[in-house]
């Protein structure tokens, strides 16, 4: 633990809560960040790009990096295959940055058990279902049997909320990004308190 620089912040909620729309604000506003570009087996949705929101790749790729023992962690989620790979969030946690994840419930259970104190996590969600189900529906990015699969899935994964160091209800926009901002804040300051040989030093000599 003690050469880790850096730290890590956990976003997830059901499908359609608002995640990306609130990670494009941390971007913005939090210096010194990396964000961790998951591999899936999943279809190319509307704009994204291979490389950007995700490595695309089929399953055989996929269950041949499980075999290599090349992810950090990984979950099937809505009937595709989605994980985070061990070597850039290593780097990066060397590197000092603030490693920011949108991942599902299950990755963060695995993180939590395998990172522990490094993690600030925060689980987003709408007020309702319904007005849940209204945002897939308003994106016009999915088909509406994948809204279904999403919302059903929804149902299961608001019971892990308690799990989660913080909870956002992303009822409106404005509020959401203030509230996501501070926490990210708060996360960044953990890099800071891992770094604690050098903060010592720095303390010590001055
Ligand atoms: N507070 C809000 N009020 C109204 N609409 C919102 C709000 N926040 C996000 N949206 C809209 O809801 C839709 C879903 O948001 P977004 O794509 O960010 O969700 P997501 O959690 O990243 O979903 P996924 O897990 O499927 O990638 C988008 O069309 C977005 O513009
Ligand atoms: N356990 C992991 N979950 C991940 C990862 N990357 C994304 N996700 C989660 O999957 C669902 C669906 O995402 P979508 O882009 O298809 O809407 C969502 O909950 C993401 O948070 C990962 O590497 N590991």
């Amino acid at each position: 633990m003690k050469e880790i620089k850096g730290a890590i912040l956990i976003i997830s909620g059901p499908s359609g809560c608002g995640k990306s729309t609130l990670l494009k604000e941390i971007y913005k506003n939090i210096p010194n960040y990396y964000f961790s570009i998951s591999t899936t087996t999943r279809d190319i949705r509307g704009e994204e790009e291979d490389g950007i929101d995700y490595h695309f790749v089929t399953i055989e790729e996929f269950e041949k990096n499980i075999e290599a023992g090349n992810f950090l962690e990984y979950a099937r989620v809505h009937n595709n295959y989605y994980g985070t790979m061990l070597e850039p969030i290593t780097k990066a946690l060397n590197d000092g940055k603030l490693v920011v994840f949108d991942i599902d419930v299950q990755g963060h259970k695995i993180l939590r058990e395998k990172l522990g104190n490094l993690i600030t996590s925060v689980f987003i969600t709408t007020p309702t279902l319904k007005i849940l189900e209204q945002r897939l529906v308003a994106r016009d990015t999915d088909t509406k049997e994948i809204i279904e699969k999403r919302v059903e899935s929804a149902k299961s994964e608001i019971c892990e909320f308690l799990d989660y160091d913080y909870l956002i209800i992303n009822d409106n926009i404005h509020k959401a990004t203030k509230e996501i901002l501070s926490i990210a804040s708060i996360a960044r300051a953990k890099t800071k308190l891992f770094d604690k040989n050098s903060i010592v030093k720095e303390w010590l000599n001055s």
